[in-house]
């Protein structure tokens, strides 16, 4: 079963909480047609589902921390698999949140040949959220939540950042500045479709 993305395209896609992944994410999949996977969208299906490991889920991500590395990766893997053969490649959204999730994923699956790094300055993240939980019925998009969120991915899910640009691989996209929006790098390859949206 594994064998069938084992040659897989991957593009890990990683940014504060509210940076916009998502939302640039469906943009690359209008235009690209890659297959997009949000962790946080797999991990809170599980908790819709209301099995027992949703709720334990759904009690961790209500405090802002990180899910155990094995459950998010299975999901993942689990998901990939179920799309392989429609496939163009992967836009694995919200993961690797720590050095350590990128190194097993590489272990059990396979390298990302591009890392996006949506960048966004901190008022601008806390403030989407702000907004986006009037309506998106998310139990983390309160203040308290944004907050802790925001401390954990400077202090554990940057470092991924350094981490694989020592290989060269990591493209940033600033949304914040329509002019430099997107870099002259993902220009070249043909990933300009990021762009502000308002
Ligand atoms: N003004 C503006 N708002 C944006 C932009 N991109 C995303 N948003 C809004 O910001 C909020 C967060 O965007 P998402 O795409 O959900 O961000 P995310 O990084 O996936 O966030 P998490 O799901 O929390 O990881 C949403 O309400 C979006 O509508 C942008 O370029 N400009
Ligand atoms: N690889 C991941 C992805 C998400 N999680 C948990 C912790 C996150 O705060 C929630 C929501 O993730 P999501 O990517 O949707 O949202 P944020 O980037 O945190 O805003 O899920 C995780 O523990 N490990
Ligand atoms: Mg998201």
């Amino acid at each position: 079963m594994a064998d069938k993305i084992k040659d897989a395209k991957i593009i890990f896609v990683v940014g504060g909480p509210g940076s916009g992944k998502g939302t640039q994410c469906e943009k690359v999949v209008a235009k690209y047609g890659y297959t997009h996977l949000s962790s946080g969208d797999l991990l809170r299906a599980e908790v819709a589902s209301g099995s027992e490991r949703g709720k334990t889920l759904q009690a961790i991500m209500q405090k802002g921390e990180l899910v155990p590395l094995d459950t998010v990766l299975d999901m993942i893997k689990d998901a990939m698999i179920a799309k392989a053969d429609v496939s163009k490649g992967f836009l694995i959204d919200g993961y690797p949140r720590e050095v350590k999730q990128g190194e097993e994923f590489e272990k059990k699956i396979g390298a990302p040949s591009l890392l996006l790094y949506i960048d966004a300055k901190p008022e601008t993240m806390v403030k989407r959220l702000v907004k986006r939980g009037e309506t998106s019925g998310r139990a983390d998009d309160n203040e308290e939540t944004i907050k802790k969120r925001l401390d954990l991915y400077y202090k554990a899910t940057e470092p991924v950042i350094a981490f694989y640009s020592g290989r060269g691989i990591v493209r940033k996209v600033r949304l914040e500045s329509p002019l430099t929006g997107c870099s002259q790098e993902i220009r070249r390859e043909g990933m300009f479709v990021m762009k502000e949206m308002s």
